[in-house]
């Protein structure tokens, strides 16, 4: 029997940060925005949520964080029952929801002063110092004092995370955090999340970026039309879609007829290139049986499999991989 179905692991120590059963969310307009969504995030993990816009991120943003409610499903949350425990997991945890709220007249110092006069648990006593160490954890310090509406987006969205850094998090759930940003801005932003990882704190985060999935995270969930298509380690998913041999030769027919008898699956020729299904034999024995052969072969290998290989395959359908 789960473990959660006997009440739950114990509190400090829950073997998934996140874990939904059946989440469904259907608007009252009727449009069905999440069906029926069983999502595992480990503990540690830096975890992608990808998907198309419209997909349903956010919604199951929305209910994971207790915003909404569910119309069918369960969401565990730091190993306890949402929207149930929300007063004792949301401390814990850290959002970035659709960018911060700012006043942009207040300097970036005064906004987080705000924040945490907003929450009661924060002592006053303290507030200055752990203002400070929020500014210097995210790179504000020497920006302090500028009003926020002077601020760069990059720079907003890192005194965002600061405001959901103020108090020790378990757990942080970013909304498209680089949306919008510049280079620079999205490399800043990713750095830091590398780094909140670094020190033990699960991240998850979503993003209809591909790359920025490969680049950051550890584990990836992919969300096409409400629908959960996969979740895994993103080094995982990638090799789920074995990639290519390809063999660039002078003789691409005399190739072609080699490598079928060897039994290479789906051998196409193109030019002087030759690709076929990743042999399950060793790449040097194709290169001697194409060499005996008599096909010159300048080069053979496989092509890594990308993350947006693998969703191809998974889908069938292409991918908004601008940005
Ligand atoms: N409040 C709402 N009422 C009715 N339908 C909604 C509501 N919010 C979202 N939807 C619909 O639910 C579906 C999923 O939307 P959602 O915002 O969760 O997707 P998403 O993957 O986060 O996309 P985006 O990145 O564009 O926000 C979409 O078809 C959207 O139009």
């Amino acid at each position: 029997m789960d473990e959660r179905e006997r009440g739950g692991p114990p509190e400090g120590d829950p073997a998934s940060v996140i874990d939904t059963r059946g989440l469904t969310k259907r608007y009252r307009g009727g449009q069905l925005a999440v069906d029926g969504l069983d999502l595992t995030v480990p503990a540690g993990s830096v975890f992608g949520f990808l998907g198309p816009n419209g997909s349903g991120k956010t919604t199951t943003i929305r209910m994971l964080m207790g915003l909404i409610e569910p119309t069918a499903g369960t969401v565990r949350l730091l190993g306890r029952p949402m929207p149930r425990a929300a007063r004792t997991v949301l401390p814990q945890v850290g959002a970035l929801i659709e960018g911060p709220a700012l006043y942009g007249f207040l300097s970036g110092r005064d906004n987080l002063v705000r924040y945490d006069s907003a929450d009661p648990t924060a002592d006053p006593r303290t507030r200055h110092a752990r203002v400070a160490a929020a500014l210097d954890r995210v790179g504000l310090t020497a920006a302090a004092g500028k009003k926020a509406k002077a601020y760069s987006l990059g720079m907003k969205q890192r005194l965002g995370l600061a405001a959901a850094l103020l108090q020790p998090r378990r757990l942080l759930v970013l909304d498209e955090p680089t949306n919008g940003l510049d280079p620079q801005g999205m490399r800043e932003i990713r750095t830091l999340i590398r780094e909140l990882a670094a020190d033990g704190t699960t991240v998850f985060l979503s993003s209809h970026l591909l790359d920025e999935i490969e680049q950051v995270c550890t584990h990836a969930a992919v969300m096409a039309q409400g629908r959960l298509v996969t979740q895994g380690e993103v080094a995982d998913l990638a090799a789920g879609a074995r990639g290519r041999l390809v063999v660039t030769t002078p003789d691409p027919a005399e190739a072609a007829r080699v490598l079928k008898e060897l039994g290479v699956g789906d051998v196409t020729a193109d030019g002087d290139r030759v690709t076929g299904e990743p042999p399950g034999r060793d790449l040097a024995e194709v290169t001697a049986a194409l060499v005996t052969a008599g096909v010159r072969v300048r080069g053979l290998t496989v092509e890594r499999a990308s993350l947006e290989d693998a969703f191809v395959a998974l889908t069938g359908e292409g991918f908004d991989v601008a940005g």
